[in-house]
């Protein structure tokens, strides 16, 4: 059918027919279309919407993604006919129906992510099919191989790479930004790629762009790491494992991390990098991705095992996740605290003992710290200053400012602190309630949204003393923010008396204990 085009300034893929030319040409909303022209040739279009208002019977109307691969022009003509379905929706059926996928499935899935022929709702069918169904280890390593194989690859010919990587989960989790800079200081190279916030409020390469860019290509990534040592950017833009952003944001509205894709997720972009020694972080805690100890094991297991099967050394550390890392949670806020770590601050004491771990395990696994002594050499190089001025470099390196301090950097203007409506101590924290409160507030898009915890376990508080401050850039984002704060009530202060349930039936005066 021959249709004439009208460009529609619309930032998503996908094509807009009148419901009479979609029904003649035989396609539904949700099929897909090919569409030929002289000039762009025979592209396969994604899925078609219809209408029978919003354009004229004739014309097919052509969102701004789906025009980047077409390049067509206002008022031309095209041909367009039935496009067959992607193969990989037959795979993902074969997931959803409790199946094992082979590694052909999976690379064919994974090719269709990366080509963009399957619509955002057919990746979320892969993930929740994944989630419920579960991934083997060879699944995952199909699905590692194939992130990897469907991107670009960079090669060092220097070792050994180190890289470390935290599955997330636990807010305020900055480390990446002082553990990073401790590796480049020791002298070895950590070509750092991180991915967006997946379950939280702010993932590495949100707070990372807070101080520089963090949108390179492989070979920029490469280069980079060459001249400073080390790079913290994000994984998305440089087509490292490319499906794996694809992916991630499909997870992010649910806030889940399948299991079995995040390994694989994680894995790819270092076995991408070429790293040769890897420090994982699992936090484990009653509201992380990782409930207990056992969980966290096994879990480092199939790190480790699927480290063994790529030819790379895993080593992973559970760690303490039942608060958040130090006290800052959103981008700006938390640039600020590993900023003023690094400037040599002496708190808060669990972030500089985190960092110290994860980087001491990699100082270790790459021989530049004998065993057991990795954190302590870390610390070291922390206090001494260096790893402040080889986080100035990256910045520096990747185009931002380098001479940035802590004190310069300032939340959002709008602020409200929740206060202690009793004396008491500080009993519960629920870090989902804390990361819904930040996110409400417009971390991670807003730079400057986010909270301050200033109490966590075991704080006495007296009535009226401030437990966070939410922070936000736009002050309807505040607002609402404190009304999910009022009803989630993430921090529990409790005195002696741990709820009193109100009688609220109508109490009738005269009313008295006679039964007659
Ligand atoms: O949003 P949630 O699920 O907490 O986790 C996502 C964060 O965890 C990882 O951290 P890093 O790159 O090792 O610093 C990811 O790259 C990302 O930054
Ligand atoms: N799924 C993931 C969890 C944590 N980090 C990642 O890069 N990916």
């Amino acid at each position: 059918m021959r249709l004439t085009v009208r460009l529609v300034d619309i930032a998503a893929r996908g094509i807009l027919l009148h419901l009479n030319d979609a029904k003649s040409l035989g396609v539904l909303t949700g099929d897909r279309v090919v569409i030929s022209s002289p000039s762009s040739g025979k592209v396969t279009a994604d899925y078609v919407e219809t209408t029978t208002t919003l354009i004229e019977q004739g014309r097919i109307g052509v969102y701004h993604h789906t025009n980047e691969l077409l390049e067509l022009t206002e008022g031309g003509v095209v041909d367009v006919s039935v496009a067959g379905r992607p193969v990989s929706l037959d795979y993902i059926k074969k997931k959803m129906e409790g199946e094992k996928l082979n590694r052909e499935d999976i690379r064919t899935i994974v090719t269709d992510i990366v080509q963009d022929r399957l619509s955002p709702s057919e990746i979320t069918a892969f993930v929740v099919s994944s989630y419920i169904n579960q991934l083997d280890m060879d699944e995952i390593e199909s699905l590692t191989r194939a992130m990897v194989e469907t991107g670009d690859q960079i090669e060092f010919h220097s070792g050994p790479i180190v890289d470390k990587h935290s599955i997330g989960g636990v807010p305020g989790n900055k480390i990446s930004l002082i553990v990073v800079p401790i590796i480049a200081a020791s002298g070895l190279l950590i070509p750092k790629t991180s991915s967006r916030a997946i379950t939280g409020a702010g993932g590495t390469a949100d707070l990372m762009e807070v101080l520089a860019p963090v949108e390179f290509s492989a070979s920029e990534v490469q280069e980079m790491t060459i001249k400073t040592g080390g790079v913290i950017v994000w994984g998305g833009a440089t087509n490292i494992a490319p499906a794996d952003d694809k992916i991630i944001i499909q997870e992010y509205p649910f806030k889940i991390d399948q299991i079995g894709q995040m390994i694989a997720s994680v894995m790819a972009k270092k076995f991408a990098v070429g790293a040769d020694v890897v420090a994982i972080d699992i936090p484990v805690g009653k509201y992380c991705k990782v409930h207990s100890i056992e969980e966290g094991r096994k879990l480092a297991r199939q790190f480790i095992e699927l480290g063994e099967r790529l030819n790379m050394r895993v080593e992973c550390a559970l760690t303490y996740g039942d608060a958040p890392v130090g006290r800052a949670i959103g981008p700006k806020l938390e640039i600020k605290e590993a900023l003023s770590v690094l400037e040599g601050s002496d708190s808060p004491r669990s972030l500089i003992q985190k960092s110290c771990v994860i980087a001491g395990i990699a100082l270790e696994l790459a021989g530049k710290a004998n065993r057991g002594e990795g954190a302590n050499v870390a610390l070291e190089i922390l206090q001494s200053g260096k790893a402040l001025q080889k986080f100035q470099e990256i910045i520096k390196v990747q185009g931002g400012k380098p001479d940035i301090a802590s004190a310069q950097i300032t939340a959002g203007e709008h602020f409200y602190t929740v206060r202690a409506d009793s004396n008491g101590y500080v009993i519960d924290l629920n870090n989902h309630s804390l990361i819904t409160i930040a996110r409400t507030a417009g971390a991670p898009a807003d730079h400057g949204a986010g909270l301050y915890l200033h109490a966590k376990h075991g704080t006495s508080l007296s009535r009226g003393d401030p437990i966070f401050t939410i922070y936000a850039d736009r002050k309807w984002r505040l607002e609402k923010a404190i009304e999910i704060a009022r009803r989630l009530r993430p921090v529990i202060v409790e005195g002696m008396l741990i709820d009193r349930v109100p009688n609220v039936r109508e109490w009738l005066p005269g009313r008295s204990r006679n039964h007659d």
